[in-house]
């Protein structure tokens, strides 16, 4: 090579030559050569002038000069997909015209959806707020609630341009309280006797009375052993066994809410042998499942993963039962089984969430934080998103602000650069879900840009992940692509992609820049739309990388997203190239 890097002007046009890239001269790339080689083109400037006539007219524009739109003021960004149009929604578009690329949230941020957030509108203010993901818990309410909140974001999302993903959580076999005959909670005060029983009650429940879903309760617990509710949140010592009732005394007291999960310990150990003989996938979660898959839901979330096997099984199951579904299998890391199997169960998945609320109660407490850094290391390192869930902001179920503790916790996470926080009882049944989302959206700006700043992130050794050698082009690529736009201090990547790869493989280089990710597939945008860095549009392009990038130019600029000047560096999964450039 003998272009020095001066000569790489951005008014001229970058592409790396590979056997897959048409526009590569032959005669400089070396077949023996692992890496594409770096060749001129000529300016996109003179090119993008010529086509005048590309620029599309605006169609949504909302802002109440607050940088967000207000719902009152929302115009319906319904765009009737055709080949000149691009779909983003009002939130992303106004964030960018605010201000600017290099200020949008990295961070994604999913909320769970229950009594306090199923109404169309009150989604619709998650969603002005950025929600990126509605995550329905199987665990709580019917299908057919699950199906109007599936159905609402579907609306939301055709009406206003949003490209909110759903994920489906299933319930897992966990042993739990039932329902508390209709009570939003009981109080356990110290020393007071609870009976725990497998006796199926009508309602209203005996007084102290708590119902649980596992049939072998009653034969497994011993007298002595310590029975945790929620983790810890509520302890409990078994004092006495009378058939199916097991009475407890409470040593720990507090609150406990309906379908509160269930551990029991002896000798300060978890008794781990219950969940090892309750299946994984319960026959209620597969009925459910064919209900997410019925539903076309973006994500199923599994809980309770022991092992990568149960994983390769729901994929399988998925692919078929819906040939062309691209339903992805998040891995719930919430017990001992799936800290010891860390690595294959992730390698099998889609994607992982830190299930802190189970994961807490499985193993010390003060050991989560470890394992949380352990989880979102290794989900960066095999490509795969990471969502670190429960307690994020607990306290704000009730109160209108956090504590400095909790914002230290979502700081923690941000920093570490997880690809998305989780909010469960704050939005699902708190009193203030769109505070808490606020809380969620504030905290990672100022630390993202804390930390982008400062230049704290230390770099991560990225292994290879790709299995054919086009895959490892394909990362490469996106590797050298991420360090030009860092060390060029571009104002963002653009990158075209068919099915998602090239954008997660930009997203887990963890650049300085944003990264629009340019897809023709709504599902691909929607799923997408939970990685790291990454904002998800939807557009038709062609194999023809320079019509596709004066398309986007002008799309972009017709909506006032970017402007001339602007420096941005462009790849592929088409081409495999890299191109760097300034907007005309
Ligand atoms: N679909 C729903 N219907 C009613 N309540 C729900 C629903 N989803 C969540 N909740 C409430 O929100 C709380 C927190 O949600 P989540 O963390 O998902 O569940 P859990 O605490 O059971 O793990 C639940 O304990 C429950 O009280
Ligand atoms: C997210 C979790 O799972 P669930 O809320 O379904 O118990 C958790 O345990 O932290
Ligand atoms: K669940
Ligand atoms: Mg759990």
């Amino acid at each position: 090579m003998s272009q020095s890097l001066h000569l790489f002007t951005p008014s001229h046009t970058w592409y790396l030559a590979s056997p897959k890239n048409p526009y590569s001269k032959p005669s400089l790339f070396n077949s023996d050569c692992r890496f594409p080689i770096i060749v001129p083109r000529h300016s996109i400037s003179t090119r993008a002038s010529s086509n005048p006539n590309s620029s599309p007219t605006p169609v949504l524009v909302t802002d109440n000069g607050k940088g967000v739109p207000r719902t009152s003021e929302f115009t319906p960004a319904a765009v009737p997909e055709t080949d000149s149009s691009i779909e983003v929604d009002a939130v992303t578009e106004a964030e960018l015209k605010e201000n600017g690329f290099r200020s949008t949230r990295r961070t994604k941020l999913v909320c769970t959806i229950g009594p306090a957030t199923c109404g169309f509108e009150q989604l619709e203010t998650l969603a002005v707020g950025g929600m990126n993901v509605a995550r329905i818990n199987m665990c709580h309410g019917t299908r057919g609630w699950h199906r109007q909140v599936i159905q609402r974001v579907r609306r939301l999302n055709e009406e206003k341009g949003y490209a909110i993903a759903v994920m489906m959580d299933t319930e897992g076999s966990e042993i739990h309280m039932g329902d508390l005959g209709g009570a939003s909670s009981a109080k356990a005060q110290d020393d007071e006797i609870w009976t725990f029983s497998v006796r199926a009650f009508d309602t209203p429940l005996p007084e102290h009375t708590i119902s649980v879903n596992y049939d072998g309760f009653a034969e497994d617990v011993r007298v002595g052993d310590e029975l945790l509710v929620d983790g810890g949140m509520v302890r409990f010592e078994v004092i006495e066994k009378i058939g199916p009732d097991v009475k407890c005394r409470c040593t720990d007291p507090g609150l406990m809410l309906p379908r509160a999960n269930l551990t029991f310990w002896r000798d300060r150990r978890l008794v781990q042998e219950k969940n090892a003989m309750l299946p994984t996938i319960s026959s209620k979660d597969w009925l459910d499942i064919d209900f997410g898959i019925a539903e076309g839901v973006d994500f199923i979330a599994i809980s309770f993963v022991k092992s990568a096997e149960v994983v390769n099984h729901l994929k399988s199951y998925i692919a078929a039962q819906s040939r062309d579904s691209d339903i992805a299998v998040i891995a719930k890391i919430e017990s001992i089984d799936s800290l010891k199997n860390l690595e294959e169960i992730i390698q099998a998945s889609d994607g992982a969430m830190v299930a802190r609320g189970d994961l807490g109660a499985q193993i010390p407490l003060e050991q989560v934080p470890s394992a949380q850094q352990k989880i979102v290391q290794v989900c960066r390192q095999l490509n795969r998103p990471v969502i670190v869930a429960s307690q994020l902001l607990e306290s704000m179920i009730e109160y209108p602000t956090p504590t400095r503790a909790e914002v230290a916790d979502v700081s923690e996470a941000v920093g570490q650069q997880a690809d998305a926080l989780m909010l469960s009882g704050e939005s699902a049944m708190g009193q203030f879900p769109e505070k808490a989302l606020a809380v969620l959206r504030s905290v990672s700006l100022r630390i993202e840009k804390w930390w982008r700043e400062d230049k704290r992130h230390v770099s991560m050794e990225l292994p290879e992940v790709g299995s054919s050698f086009q895959d490892c082009i394909s990362e490469e690529i996106c590797n050298s692509a991420a360090k030009m736009a860092d060390n060029l201090e571009v104002d963002a990547l653009f990158v075209y992609t068919k099915t998602g790869h090239m954008a997660s493989l930009l997203s887990r280089c963890r650049p300085d820049c944003p990264i629009f990710a340019f897809t023709s597939e709504m599902s691909v945008r929607r799923r997408l739309n939970l990685q790291w860095g990454l904002i998800p549009l939807r557009l038709s392009f062609s194999d023809d990388m320079e019509s596709n990038l004066n398309k986007t130019f002008s799309l972009l600029k017709a909506r006032g997203m970017i402007k001339s000047g602007d420096r941005v560096i462009a790849v592929s999964d088409m081409l495999q190239s890299i191109q760097v450039m300034n907007v005309p």
